[in-house]
């Protein structure tokens, strides 16, 4: 287990970076790197080639990264132990330290013979023995065996889950939908009874199997929805065994699915070491599974087990997570970037930064050390971002004029899934995400808006005031990450990819980023609150801003 660490702002690698960036950072301009060195791309992009899906290829040669700079990312790497905090995750040890845990996310997609240890015990016996209990089960309502109360064919399934019991799966399902071997998928997270009340509308009693996903089965958006789905399926059959051909559940916590009502033999489980946000390579998977086949998953976990061995064995600088992860860092703490946007040029990726918010700004969103000292730098930035084009033509203003540096992960397919009028579409997909990250790079200079203008035949003041506003900076970052196709491994690996880019920047700048202390708190003032909202009188004994919202609501609910 790496030692303590200095904080960030007192590591020397860290000053020796600060040092370099207050001397230079204004001379870093990404097109002169370009000219200066032809072989720049080359050397900032890494081929990754897979076993049977193609090469993934990550371009970041469009940073504001020279060959200073980067010796000192890496350095400051080494110098915050990231690999000796990567091998104490692989190895099991408990570096989830608020809630005592191991992070074994990575054992789940253990495709190798290698036993993966758990306080001396080996757990890939029971991460194997899951993974068959899901294949048989997947197999069995895919094929028809599995069968509903009435003895009607299974044709939908509801995920009833939130969070990483709902995210993931969602985000996986949405972007292998190709892949699909016919069932309906539904996904209801939301509390808001209109999540649950627009899917009821759209299945059949009889043909629909409920998925109730969570870790910890106390989740009160969840099993206020199984409650709900529970008593609709009973007012329709009067059947109480019903229940047991229509829900099984996905969770941690025995006791409470049996509590529930749904017997032990329908539950899938898994362990305290597979964190929500890190748990759709586990029994939370099942919604995939059902959605594109047993096989199909195993591919996904195959290719995240891709990039799991190419994050443990390859050296810090041609080590893609760590490479994003350092990227990252360069921006956050040293340009004061607050965001970084992930923009996926595929329609069927369109929930890949939803996925990913939880994904980081749950893991990294701390303000702590690990040692519980206020850390005095920035940690997590917010993700956020949208599918190409469609935020082109919405929030992309912003991206290429605003006041504000925003680090863009441009991510494309070589081939679609859906090759219609030809090709054409596709080919204007992505002549669209080579154009953004050019332009974001190079930018308008004066002199070339001014000569549009001047050709568009403008002149005098009506030029000059038209002039500025068409200046494009530039030198805004972009990384292109390209894949051959999304596919169940490409998109695997891609995953993982990001989980170790959030677990790297999690190292370096020493926070936790396995708990998620910081979504309690409204839990508990909700929970407060709701009894409240049950009696007539008028409220006073919070502030006076909620006091005349409750009251407010109270007096107009009716
Ligand atoms: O899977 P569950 O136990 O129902 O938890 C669902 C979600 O809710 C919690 O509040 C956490 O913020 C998430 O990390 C978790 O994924």
């Amino acid at each position: 287990m790496a030692g303590t660490l200095p904080a960030l702002n007192e590591e020397p690698a860290f000053i020796k970076l600060q040092e370099y960036y207050n001397a230079n950072h204004k001379q870093i301009i990404i097109k002169d790197l370009f000219v200066k060195d032809p072989k720049r791309f080359s050397k900032y992009s890494l081929r990754l080639s897979t076993p049977n899906d193609g090469e993934i290829l990550l371009d970041y040669s469009k940073n504001r990264v020279n060959d200073e700079v980067w010796p000192l990312l890496i350095e400051l790497a080494k110098s915050r132990r990231v690999e000796q905090a990567r091998d104490a995750m692989f190895s099991g040890q408990h570096i989830n330290i608020t809630e005592n845990r191991a992070v074994l996310h990575v054992a789940l997609r253990n495709r190798g013979a290698d036993p993966v240890l758990v306080d001396n015990k080996d757990v890939m016996p029971d991460v194997r023995a899951e993974l068959q209990h899901m294949k048989e089960f997947t197999n069995k309502v895919i094929s028809g065996v599995w069968r509903g109360s009435t003895g009607k064919q299974i044709t939908d399934v509801v995920n009833i889950g939130i969070g990483g019991s709902d995210l993931g799966p969602l985000m996986v399902t949405e972007a292998l939908k190709p892949y699909g071997k016919g069932l309906y998928s539904h996904f209801v997270s939301n509390i808001d009874g209109t999540h649950m009340a627009e899917v009821l509308k759209k299945v059949n009693y009889e043909t629909t199997l409920f998925i109730i996903a969570s870790k910890t089965f106390t989740t009160q958006e969840t099993i206020t929805n199984a409650t709900s789905a529970k008593t609709w399926l009973l007012e329709h059959t009067k059947d109480a065994d019903a229940v047991a051909k229509h829900f099984v559940a996905l969770s941690t916590n025995k006791e409470k699915v049996t509590a529930f009502g749904i017997d032990s033999a329908n539950m899938f489980g898994f362990w305290d070491w597979v964190g929500g946000r890190y748990s759709l390579w586990s029994a939370i998977g099942l919604s995939i599974c059902l959605s594109i086949g047993f096989e199909n998953f195993e591919q996904l976990l195959d290719g995240a087990h891709y990039m799991d061995n190419h994050f443990k064995s390859t050296p810090l600088d041609k080590n893609a997570p760590v490479i994003l992860a350092l990227l990252g860092i360069w921006y956050s703490n040293f340009y004061n970037a607050e965001t970084h946007a992930l923009l996926p040029y595929d329609q069927y990726l369109h929930r890949f930064a939803a996925y990913f918010q939880q994904g980081d700004m749950e893991s990294n969103g701390k303000f702590v050390s690990k040692s519980g000292k206020p850390v005095q730098y920035s940690t997590g930035p917010i993700v956020w971002g949208e599918p190409g084009t469609n935020g082109q033509h919405a929030f992309y203003q912003l991206i290429h004029q605003g006041t504000r540096l925003i680090p863009c992960d441009f991510i494309a397919p070589a081939q679609t899934h859906n090759p219609i009028g030809g090709g054409k579409h596709h080919k204007i997909l992505l002549s669209n995400f080579l154009a953004q990250t050019e332009a974001l790079m190079a930018g308008k200079t004066a002199d070339e808006a001014k000569q549009e203008l001047t050709k568009a035949g403008l002149c005098g003041n009506e030029l000059e005031n038209l002039l500025p506003h068409k200046v494009f900076a530039g030198n805004r970052p972009t990384n292109s990450i390209v894949v051959k196709k999304v596919s169940p491994f490409t998109l695997g690996a891609l995953i993982a990819l990001y989980e170790h880019k959030i677990f790297v920047q999690g190292i370096i700048w020493d926070i936790n980023s396995f708990d998620q202390w910081g979504v309690e708190l409204g839990k508990q003032l909700a929970k407060a609150i709701e009894p409240e909202l049950d009696t007539c009188a008028e409220v006073s004994s919070h502030d006076s801003s909620t006091n005349g919202l409750i009251n407010f609501l109270k007096a107009n609910w009716k």
